[in-house]
C-alpha cells in the first residue's frame, strides 16, 4: 500500500519576542510529542546556540535532531529574507533522520514585526507572554494578526505584572478576525494539552492536504547598525530602535 504521508514532514515555525518562552514551547512539545511522531528542530540564535543547547539539556529528543543556526544578524534575516541556512538545517535533518512527521523552527527572539518565509514553513506560531504587557496584543503587526496560532504565554505571571488575561485574550481574538489564541502556562496541564491538541489537528490537515500555508506578510520598513550582506532588497529605514 503506498504511505499516505506527504513526501516531507510538516514544518513548523515558532516566533516572537524576545523571552517570551519559545524555547519551552518547544521544550513541552516535543516532550508531548516525540512517543509517537518522529520530531527535529532548528533554532536560531544571533551569536550563540544557546537555544538549542537548552533544549539538548533538556533532553526533549536525541541532541543530534536538535541544530542551531547562528544568524549573525537580525533574526528575521534568517527566517525571512535570506532563508538558506535554515532550509539547509532543515533538509539535513529530514535526509539524515527521515521520514520525519514534523520539524520545529525556533527564530531567534525578535520583535512584533518578525514572521517566517513561507516558503521555510507550512504553519507558523506567534509568541507573546504576559510579561510584554497586556496591550501588546493590541499593537498589531502581522505574526500577531495573521500568524496560524497565537500563544499568550506565562499566564501564570498574569497576577504579578497586572495583567488581565481574558482581555488580553480578548483582544488579541479581536487583531485576528477568528483566528485561533491560546492561553498558555507550564503550569497549567491543560493549556499545554491544547497546544499539542492543536500541533496534531494542524499535522492532520497537513497530510490530508487541507492545509493551505499562509504568508502573515513581511516585516515593517526599519533600520540598524549591521548590514544585509545577503538581503534581497529587504527595505530598511525608519525605525532605528528595531535590532
Ligand atoms: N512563569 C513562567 N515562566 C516561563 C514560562 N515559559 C517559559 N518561562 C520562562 O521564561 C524565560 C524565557 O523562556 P525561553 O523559553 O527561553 O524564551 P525564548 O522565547 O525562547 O527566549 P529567546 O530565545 O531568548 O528569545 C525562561 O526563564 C523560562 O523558564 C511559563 O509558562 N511561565
Amino acid at each position: 500500500m503506498p504511505d499516505p504521508r506527504p513526501p516531507r514532514a510538516l514544518r513548523l515555525g515558532v516566533a516572537g519576542p524576545v523571552g517570551t518562552g519559545k524555547s519551552s514551547l518547544l521544550a513541552v512539545l516535543c516532550r508531548a510529542l516525540s512517543g509517537d511522531l518522529a520530531l527535529a528542530v532548528v533554532t536560531n540564535d544571533i551569536y550563540t546556540d544557546e537555544d538549542a543547547r537548552f533544549l539538548r539539556a533538556e533532553g526533549v529528543l536525541p541532541a543530534e535532531r536538535i541544530r542551531a543556526v547562528e544568524t549573525g544578524a537580525c533574526p528575521h534575516t534568517a527566517i525571512r529574507d535570506d532563508i538558506s541556512a535554515n532550509l539547509d538545517a532543515v533538509e539535513d535533518l529530514e535526509e539524515e533522520f527521515g521520514p520525519l512527521d514534523l520539524v520545529l523552527v525556533e527564530s531567534g527572539g525578535d520583535n512584533l514585526t518578525a514572521t517566517f518565509s513561507p516558503a521555510l514553513v507550512d504553519a507558523q506560531i506567534f509568541c507573546l507572554d504576559v510579561a510584554g504587557g497586556g496591550d501588546v496584543a493590541r499593537k498589531g503587526g502581522p505574526g500577531i494578526a495573521r500568524a496560524d496560532l497565537l500563544v499568550v504565554n506565562k499566564t501564570d505571571l498574569a497576577p504579578y505584572v497586572g495583567v488581565d488575561v481574558p482581555r488580553m485574550v480578548a483582544d488579541a481574538q479581536q487583531a485576528r478576525g477568528g483566528l485561533p489564541v491560546l492561553a498558555l502556562s507550564r503550569t497549567d496541564p491543560a493549556s499545554l494539552a491544547g497546544l499539542t491538541d492543536w500541533v496534531r489537528a494542524l499535522l492532520a490537515r497537513y497530510r490530508s492536504g487541507a492545509h493551505i500555508p499562509t504568508d502573515p506578510g513581511p516585516v515593517a520598513p526599519h533600520s540598524h547598525s549591521h548590514s544585509h550582506s545577503q538581503g534581497r532588497g529587504n527595505p530598511h529605514h525608519g525605525d532605528s530602535t528595531q535590532p
